[in-house]
């Protein structure tokens, strides 16, 4: 019947209808997993015409393509398009230059690289370091309680450590803070005395020490034994050093005022040398988020000519032979690698009379031993590293070394034209630096002791200074 030819025309026409749009859907679809980079005019066009929400997205869509790389790449585009472009947004999201962007994102595999920048902008828990001098953990604790204070130990890893929650005091104006019964200091900035591990009556120098938190720990440690010698080549620092050390009642530690390289010149044959270098404080951007912007390659180099030659000072003020001793260990509050690994190692080739030993931490990433081309000793992977999104702490590093011998074998030849290479490269970059290159000492280094030419005389001085300025924070230069 003519209706019923009609009706099957119509389901017909229904079903390839039907047909299309299955096919138009696909299609969609298809086209929405297929993310599509930027093309070079809207890069151009910059952030301004972009707002935060839209590179989120593209920040997402970009991870995604590449941990599945083949299946979602858009023809014809390579993986360093994508690399380049997230590194672009990253820097944008988070407010990093992308110069540092770059160095930091290659630290990580991608998705751990996001977590290390989410971490950095969120403050790490107020912790605070009991001075056994004074008082023990427990009743520092249960002091601070009865003052409605809310903590907790910092973790099984350390017995002095208390993480502040919430308080209603300042916890920076206490009774028991201002009696010295503790420092307030970031739990990283525990790591290299755990991993120095003073004995009583060492003889004990801390190269970089202000405002002296580690030295504080170190003396505390000693018992008040022995000897610590904190210096710092900062003259102003130097007073937030004093004060410390005096509140906290150390008197076992002179404070002296040199350029660290000045040692072993001035004194040498310590049982352990602390060396908290001075570093461009990529570890702890959560607390300084300047260092996003203000840190370029020629501040790098330069601080890696600086870390070298303390590192190298360092090694040769420790005495080989200490019954006791013979340890150096070598810290930053940076993660890049120019200022760690790379360090550690130049100090192994050009010191061949120190070997690197497990650093007594039994938690923490190791060291790299090769990164972005470049290969470290073996051995580099006994140092370790501590990042914000993996431990809840500052970003730190961690190197200890043994010294075998107070001979220093003469490195092999080829060592050496390397390293006059690196030298030169870096000579140029501190020319290039010129008048706005940033002294590491501000001041001259007119030292406390100056006029100190006697070795005893520095032995005997005990510097306390009453009412200085305190401050716990780490500053780099
Ligand atoms: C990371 S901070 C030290 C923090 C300290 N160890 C603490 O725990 O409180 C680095 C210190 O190195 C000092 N410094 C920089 N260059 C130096 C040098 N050439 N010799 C000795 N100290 C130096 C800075 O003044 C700064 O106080």
């Amino acid at each position: 019947m003519e209706i019923e030819r009609e009706a099957r025309e119509q389901d017909l026409e229904n079903e390839e209808l039907e047909e299309l749009g299955d096919e138009e859907l696909k299609t969609n679809i298809a086209q929405r997993e297929t993310f599509v980079l930027p093309s070079g005019q809207e890069i151009e066009k910059g952030p301004q015409s972009e707002d935060l929400q839209v590179i989120l997205t593209r920040i997402q869509e970009i991870v995604r393509v590449l941990n599945n790389f083949r299946e979602l790449k858009e023809e014809g585009r390579s993986r360093s398009e994508y690399v380049d472009q997230l590194i672009k947004d990253l820097g944008l999201y988070y407010g990093y230059n992308e110069y540092l962007m770059e160095k930091l994102f290659h630290l990580f595999p991608v998705s751990e690289a996001i977590e290390f920048f989410e971490a950095n902008e969120v403050q790490r828990p107020v912790v605070i370091r009991t001075n056994t001098l004074k008082t023990r953990r427990r009743d520092l604790a249960q002091a601070l309680i009865n003052r409605g204070v809310n903590l907790e130990p910092v973790g099984k890893w350390s017995k002095v450590g208390l993480q502040i929650f919430d308080s209603p005091v300042p916890i920076g104006a206490t009774p028991e803070y201002l009696a010295g019964h503790y420092m307030l200091q970031a739990a990283s900035s525990f790591l290299p005395v755990v991993s120095l591990a003073p004995q009583e009556n060492e003889r004990v120098l801390d190269m970089c020490s202000a405002p002296g938190g580690k030295t504080t720990y170190i003396s505390a440690l000693l018992k008040n034994t022995g000897c610590v010698f904190a210096n710092d080549a900062n003259k102003d620092r130097c007073k937030a050093l004093m004060a410390n050390i005096h509140r906290l009642g150390c008197k076992n530690t002179v404070v002296c005022n040199y350029d660290g390289k000045e040692f072993p010149a001035l004194i040498g044959g310590f049982d352990r040398v602390l060396l908290d270098a001075p570093c461009s404080g990529t570890g702890v951007i959560s607390k300084d988020p300047a260092v996003k912007t203000n840190k370029s390659d020629d501040d790098f180099i330069f601080l890696a000519k600086i870390q070298r030659e303390l590192v190298l000072s360092a090694i040769d003020s420790v005495d080989a032979n200490s019954a006791t001793g013979g340890y150096i260990v070598y810290s930053t509050c940076s993660v890049t690698v120019e200022e760690n690994e790379a360090v550690v190692d130049y100090a192994l080739k050009k010191r061949p009379n120190v070997k690197l030993v497990p650093s007594g931490l039994d938690f923490g990433k190791e060291g790299f031993t090769s990164y972005r081309g470049k290969s470290f000793h073996p051995s580099v992977s006994l140092t370790r590293r501590y990042y914000p999104h993996t431990y809840n702490m500052d970003g730190f590093y961690v190197a200890k070394f043994k010294k075998i011998s107070n001979k220093i074998p003469e490195a092999p030849k080829e060592e050496e034209d390397e390293d006059i290479e690196e030298e030169e490269e870096v000579k140029v970059a501190s020319k290039k630096k010129g008048k706005s290159a940033k002294p590491v000492v501000e001041e001259e280094s007119t030292s406390i002791l100056d006029n100190a030419e006697d070795e005893e005389l520095i032995r005997g001085l005990f510097i306390f200074h009453q009412n200085q300025a305190d401050s716990d924070s780490c500053l780099y230069f």
